[in-house]
């Protein structure tokens, strides 16, 4: 036995620096208590102007400081995690577990095919023995795009593995590997080889296009597959049979690479679909890949991700294993959360798309706090604990019981058999949905899932290593980024109000500073309440000449100046410390607006409907696929617009509302200059002010731009129209 047996498979760091922060906190809690006992003691007299809006403004206040409580709770004492890969390939490199790894796609006009099999391929290149990988794609599109591009990307499997092995590259998703990467021109008989790989990926590349442009389909694949003529190439089809697939049989000893290595499992899955019945999206799709999987390879760990995210670091299975695997705190962790990190986010990430801080601070404070929430990609799980499985002291994982492979049966008799379990009536009265599995009904299934999981005693750990585990797509369009908010605070929200929400369901179960922790998103919907009065009422109040802040000579303004001014300095400190820039800061102060104004409105909105029955679940795919003009704006960091929507309307007389309150009322104050009344103001007047700076691009996209991604007249129009009418109202 070598001395380091005994040694722990992964460590975990205390964040430095707390001490500042919490002393930061401090000083902000003080100034929040000074600025309510100046709300408290000031209320406007009955009868006099202002009562209400006061009232609703110490209300709003009231919730911002809860708000601020629980993002305090998330940074209070965050965590980091490192892992030791070399013990774990040293204690137990003959005895690894198998991974099954699930990739979602559900449509192949908005997520490539190209993209889907460069996701695929770069998972299945991990740096792990490839007779204990399996990966499975779930198509919910029933595409035979992304069928046809399944069979391509496991042809070229053949050469890509060996090839990646070989030059011992990263990232191994051959798109973001060429994109980059130079020749090795030192060495030409390499460099011979590098070359002819990336060719043979190209031609590949361009037959999968041209199959999604033009139908055409390779020779060698119509032969291999007689079929798949008959096939109506479309783009996808919402009513469809069980199409199983075992594209590779990492039984079969034929199923070799170019240099007679093993090669994964894979396997196409298109669960049965029927217009008439609830598919249940993604949380359906992984549901059925969890029981196809436990006919096919059964793996112990199940690893997955969204058909945009490809692995970017070829050792991630191993650092999730060790945690997994480590002797001593291994055996309560049932999931291991990897961050989301985006190839495309410019410079100054104008839609605030980074989630930075998210990544870098609130999930490793989650870790702190009791575990981070499961984010729906880059995460591995227990199989067990996707099967409901509670944790129980003692639980002690079997590695050696999973290792044998449950199914004996020849390829085509293995498809058959587990087709069954994917067709829509199987779940018809179980548990899948509600007891098992990945839990149905909500928009953010993930969220809720992991929750559960949480609450029946197992561990979640993040991760967040040098080298980005996963590397997505982020949203290149205003319009996308407010829907997915939208989607997100729906689904957060329906957690919250449901038996679910952390304080019930996780009472006694989950430290109380962690169902905190969940607060910060779970109530992102209601926060649209108060931040839409901060931002009407008091420029409202400023147009009608009534004032709501203290004055500029009173002591009191220094409480109100001194936590706006520190809390705003210590969100540009974090922001910059995680790599942001000042321009960044500031378009994710506008973004914080707009999603809270509208993505959180409409997701409030979109609740309380579904409650009343008036709409059905729905969830709006995340478009990855960009235009070239589109993605030349994105670059140049000009906001996009383009098209009307609710959303922009509200925006757009958001920010119509302030720009005319802002006018009207330094109008008024001018004109009074001498009796000294701006100095009752001057508060509301820097409100108002910084709400009209922000949304300066707003301004720009109704009256100044003439591009087609301006905003459309018919929202300037509206939104005109309403801010006239709410000034208007307000006036008299
Ligand atoms: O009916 C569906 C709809 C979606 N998906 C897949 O689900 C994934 C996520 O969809 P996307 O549109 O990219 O949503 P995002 O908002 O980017 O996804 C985040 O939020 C979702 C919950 O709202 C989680 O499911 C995701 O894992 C998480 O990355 C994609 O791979 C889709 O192909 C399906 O498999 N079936
Ligand atoms: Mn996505």
């Amino acid at each position: 036995m070598a001395k380091d047996d005994n040694l722990p498979l992964f460590e975990t760091k205390l964040a430095k620096g707390r001490i500042l922060f919490q002393f930061y906190s401090l000083l902000i809690f003080v100034g929040t208590c000074f600025i309510f006992a100046y709300r408290l003691s000031h209320i406007p007299a009955k009868g006099e102007p202002g009562r209400w809006a006061w009232m609703g403004l110490f209300f709003s206040e009231l919730w911002f400081c809860f708000y601020w409580f629980a993002t305090t709770v998330v940074r209070w004492n965050p965590i980091y995690r490192n892992t030791f890969k070399d013990r774990l390939s040293h204690r137990y490199e003959k005895a690894l577990p198998g991974v099954d790894i699930f990739v979602c796609t559900a449509d192949p006009v908005i997520e490539a095919p190209v993209m889907v099999i460069n996701t695929v391929l770069s998972v299945m290149a991990y740096d792990y023995p490839p007779e204990k990988l399996s990966v499975y794609l779930s198509d919910d599109g029933g595409s035979d795009l992304t069928f046809y591009a399944m069979l391509e990307a496991s042809r070229f499997s053949k050469i890509w593995l060996p090839f990646c092995k070989k030059f011992k590259i990263e990232p191994r998703s051959p798109e973001a590997y060429f994109r980059t990467a130079v020749e090795p021109l030192g060495e030409p008989v390499l460099a011979k080889e590098w070359s002819t790989v990336k060719v043979l990926y190209e031609d590949m590349k361009k037959r999968v296009e041209n199959t999604t442009k033009l139908g055409q389909i390779s020779e060698e694949i119509s032969k291999e597959h007689k079929g798949f003529n008959e096939w109506i190439l479309g783009a996808s089809r919402d009513d469809h049979q069980t199409i199983l697939q075992i594209l590779i049989d990492g039984r079969d000893s034929e199923a070799v690479d170019i240099q007679g290595q093993p090669l994964p499992t894979l396997v196409y899955l298109a669960r049965e679909k029927r217009t008439q019945y609830h598919h249940h999206f993604k949380a359906g799709a992984m549901n059925a890949l969890i029981r196809v999987s436990s006919r096919i390879s059964n793996s112990p760990i199940i690893l997955n991700v969204d058909c945009d995210m490809y692995s970017n670091n070829s050792k991630s299975v191993r650092d999730a294993l060790c945690f997994f695997m480590d002797e001593e705190k291994g055996n309560e962790v049932g999931f291991i959360q990897f961050p989301q990190a985006f190839e495309n986010i410019t410079k100054n990430d104008v839609y605030s798309s980074s989630l930075n801080v998210i990544m870098e601070l609130e999930l490793p404070g989650f870790d702190g706090n009791g575990g981070p929430c499961y984010i729906g990609t880059g995460c591995f799980h227990r199989r067990e604990i996707l099967s409901g499985k509670k944790y129980k002291k003692n639980y002690k994982a079997d590695w050696k019981r999973w290792s044998n492979r449950s199914a004996e049966e020849s390829t085509s008799v293995l498809e058959e058999t587990s087709k069954v379990l994917a067709s829509f009536s199987y779940e018809e009265n179980t548990q899948w949905g509600k007891e098992i599995g990945l839990k149905y009904n909500c928009a953010v299934e993930d969220v809720l899932t992991g929750l559960t999981i949480q609450c029946r005693g197992w561990r979640s750990i993040y991760f967040n290593p040098e080298r980005k585990g996963f590397l997505g797509v982020a949203p290149t369009t205003l319009l996308q980024s407010l829907v997915q908010h939208k989607r997100w605070s729906e689904g957060d929200f329906y957690i919250f109000a449901s038996r679910n929400c952390p304080f019930v369901l996780g009472y006694k179960k989950i430290p109380l500073k962690l169902q905190l922790s969940y607060c910060i998103y779970l109530l992102w919907a209601p926060t649209s309440l108060t931040t839409l009065y901060y931002a009407t009422v008091p420029s409202l109040c400023l147009l009608r000449g009534i004032s709501l802040f203290p004055q500029i000579s009173d002591s009191w303004v220094l409480t109100f100046a001194f936590v706006i001014f520190l809390h705003r300095a210590y969100s540009l400190g974090e922001c910059i410390w995680f790599g942001g820039t000042f321009k960044g800061w500031w378009n994710d102060q506008r973004m914080w607006l707009y999603k809270r104004t509208s993505s959180y409105f409409f997701g409030l909105l979109d609740y309380i409907l579904k409650r009343l029955g008036f709409t059905k679940s729905a969830f709006v795919i995340t478009t990855k696929v960009a235009n070239d003009d589109v993605s030349q704006r994105y670059e140049q960091e000009v906001m996009e617009f383009g098209t009307s929507s609710p959303m922009f309307t509200i925006l757009a007389t958001l920010a119509l509302l302030n720009a005319f309150s802002f006018f009207g009322g330094l109008k008024k104050l001018i004109a009074d200059l001498e009796t000294l009344v701006w100095e009752r103001f001057a508060l509301q007047i820097l409100l108002c002010g910084l709400l009209v700076l922000i949304n300066l691009p707003v301004y720009q996209g109704l009256f100044f731009r003439k591009d087609v991604a301006s905003l459309p007249t018919s929202v300037s129009y509206q939104s005109t129209i309403f801010a006239l009418l709410v000034c208007a109202i307000a006036l008299y």
